[in-house]
């Protein structure tokens, strides 16, 4: 599916099934909304599928890898090297998230869309765009073309998902020098200045967070990206890694699952995602508050509240998939427990006072 016929499929949620999951929430033996954003994360997923009866038993978290040509301007402690090597561990279950997600079952799908190098491995998904992105410091990022390309792969791996099955998706990426382009997408939608938005990515010391910023502050400058034209920006200032998470939000909505956020990059896609297409946001699920500046204010502007503030900034999907097993036991909650009928107790009545 094209990208405008994808966010024509996306529907806003379906209130009688949410109002159902309430109901079903409010009959539990417990105190009222005694699991707070548990609760709320169940009710919204009735919501997306239009169905009170909710199962996340097929679950795959999405790696979009890809490098970055800003890392030219020396904004990152690590070499662009690494993004190669990371991916290729994805396909052998060999990084962070790899051993999250063998706890949280959930299959791990790397997707080479525009790594530098070649990377190698069973189960990886070729989908290069590009062999990374120009340098967003001196021109823009990508075309306009490869942004719509690259979303476009994002919601081909999120339906094939869907179709194999799952019924939630995880969004993680691997790029380095994601943080840089992540912080110009968060100065421009949010209207904010780039020192408040940027932070020291994968472990930056103090000179490479002044080159940073400065870096950023170059690409607004050269590129002028316009606010209200969300593929204009994710085009100048983006880079593939996002551009295709953002198409895995996209695509993840227009098949009624849920998408679980992870930390500032995957937050900077959903973004990207709800600005293309604001119903969008309402298949969303934050997991965590990532230690990155601005990733709390990412997750406001989107309305979404997360599960976990752990102080994590892994990427890869970790955080998104430390969300699962949260879930799980939600639902198992709401599936197993029994109602104050069962028990033949009256209906809990909050006191008022
Ligand atoms: O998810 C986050 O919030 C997060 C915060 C900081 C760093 N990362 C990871 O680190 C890499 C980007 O860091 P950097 O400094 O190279 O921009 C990229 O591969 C991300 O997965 C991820
Ligand atoms: C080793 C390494 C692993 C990562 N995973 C996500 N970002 C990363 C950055 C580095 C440097």
């Amino acid at each position: 599916m094209t990208m405008e016929e994808t966010i024509k499929c996306i529907r806003p949620l379906d209130e009688g099934a949410m109002e159902a999951a309430k109901d079903r929430w409010d009959a539990i033996a417990k105190p009222l909304h005694s699991l707070g954003l548990l609760e709320d994360a169940i009710v919204k997923i009735a919501g997306m599928t239009g169905s009170v009866r909710v199962t996340l038993d097929k679950r795959a978290v999405i790696v979009m890898c890809a490098d970055n040509g800003v890392v030219a301007e020396g904004v990152t402690q690590t070499g662009n090297e690494v993004t190669g090597i990371v991916a290729e561990n994805m396909t052998r279950g060999e990084t962070s998230v790899c051993q999250m997600a063998r706890v949280a079952r959930a299959q791990v799908i790397p997707v080479d869309i525009g790594v530098a190098g070649t990377v190698e491995g069973p189960g990886l998904i070729r989908a290069k765009v590009s062999p990374g992105t120009a340098n967003m410091a001196r021109g823009p990022a990508m075309t306009r073309a490869q942004a719509v390309q690259a979303v476009e792969t994002g919601i081909r791996v999120a339906c094939d998902c869907v179709r194999s099955g799952c019924r939630i998706l995880a969004t993680g990426e691997m790029g380095i020098g994601n943080t840089t382009t992540s912080s110009a997408l968060a100065s421009v939608f949010l209207g904010r200045p780039p020192e408040e938005v940027t932070g020291r990515g994968a472990g930056l010391s103090d000179a490479g967070l002044s080159k940073k910023v400065a870096a950023i502050r170059r690409a607004i400058a050269v590129n002028r990206p316009d606010p209200a034209d969300p593929l204009d920006t994710l085009s100048k200032v983006g880079g593939l890694d996002i551009a295709g998470l953002a198409g895995v939000f996209l695509g993840g909505a227009a098949c009624r699952v849920p998408v679980l956020l992870d930390g500032f990059i995957s937050g900077a896609a959903a973004l990207t995602a709800a600005r293309l297409c604001p119903p969008a946001a309402g298949y969303m699920l934050a997991s965590h508050v990532s230690k990155e500046a601005a990733a709390h204010w990412i997750l406001e502007e989107l309305g979404l509240s997360p599960f976990l503030t752990a102080q994590m900034c892994l990427g890869e999907g970790t955080g998104a998939v430390a969300a699962l097993p949260i879930l799980d036991m939600a639902l198992a909650v709401y599936g197993g427990m029994s109602t104050f009928a069962d028990i033949e107790m009256e209906a809990y009545e909050p006191l008022s006072d």
